[in-house]
């Protein structure tokens, strides 16, 4: 079955999106309730990459009713049904590639992205990390929740299947076609901190779910 581009695999989706990652994503909705707890009492600015609808954004705005966010997406019907949900909300939503989108220095207190890096190679994340690093103020932290697998074979599996399909649809690997290639935590925990981030810790994990804190400078600085 050939790739779908990314933005149109969500557009395609978008009806019924929320209830598949609720009822079929196992503790996609347990790290949605422990995303608040992880966020310092002092944020006031935060990132959302590739923040689709915002479903994990719910419990966040109970906790931390004026947070102002950023959320960036491809996918421009699901900023829409963000914006719609959360009317009233402190919200810059802004359509297009987390790699192209310019990130100002020091400009904010968390980053988070929820199951949305499972899908590029590890050169393309590190740069992307070192993007998110220094757009971090130098306390912020980055929280990441994604789909992980728990063996190098299994990685290297997924990236060998999707390099073969993106070949056989003569694509350029610059273009973004929907395909998992989820990573291990030790392959994550390695790129966060070669991008630059001190200390990066696995702070919860239920079936091949896993959430990681990586934070830009040592906590007694
Ligand atoms: C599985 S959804 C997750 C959405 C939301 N974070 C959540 O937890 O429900 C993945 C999202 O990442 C977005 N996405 C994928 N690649 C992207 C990129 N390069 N830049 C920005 N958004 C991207 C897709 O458009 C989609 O909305």
């Amino acid at each position: 079955m050939p790739l779908e581009e990314m933005s149109k695999f969500f557009e395609n989706r978008l009806e019924g999106y929320e209830e598949h990652m609720i009822s079929n994503v196992i503790g996609y909705k347990e790290a949605c309730v422990k995303l608040p707890t992880l966020i310092s009492s002092r944020c006031e600015r935060l990132l959302d990459l590739g923040c689709g609808t915002g479903l994990e954004l719910e419990n966040v705005f109970k906790a931390f009713s004026h947070i102002q966010v950023t959320g960036i997406d491809l996918t421009q019907s699901m900023l829409d049904k963000l914006q719609d949900k959360y009317k009233g909300k402190s919200l810059q939503l802004i359509c297009g590639s987390y790699f192209d989108v310019e990130l100002a220095t020091e400009s904010f207190d968390c980053a988070i992205s929820f199951q949305t890096m499972h899908h590029f190679s590890h050169e393309a994340k590190i740069g992307l990390y070192k993007k998110i690093c220094n757009s971090l103020k130098p306390k912020g932290m980055y929280i990441e929740c994604d789909y992980m697998v728990e063996t190098q074979e299994e990685e290297d599996y997924f990236y060998r299947e999707y390099y073969r399909f993106m070949k056989d649809m003569a694509v350029s690997n610059e273009e973004f076609y929907h395909y998992d290639t989820p990573c291990t935590l030790g392959n994550q925990i390695k790129m966060l901190k070669e991008a630059g981030f001190i200390k990066v810790d696995k702070v919860f994990k239920m079936d091949h779910t896993v959430m990681i804190i990586a934070v830009k400078l040592a906590p007694f600085l």
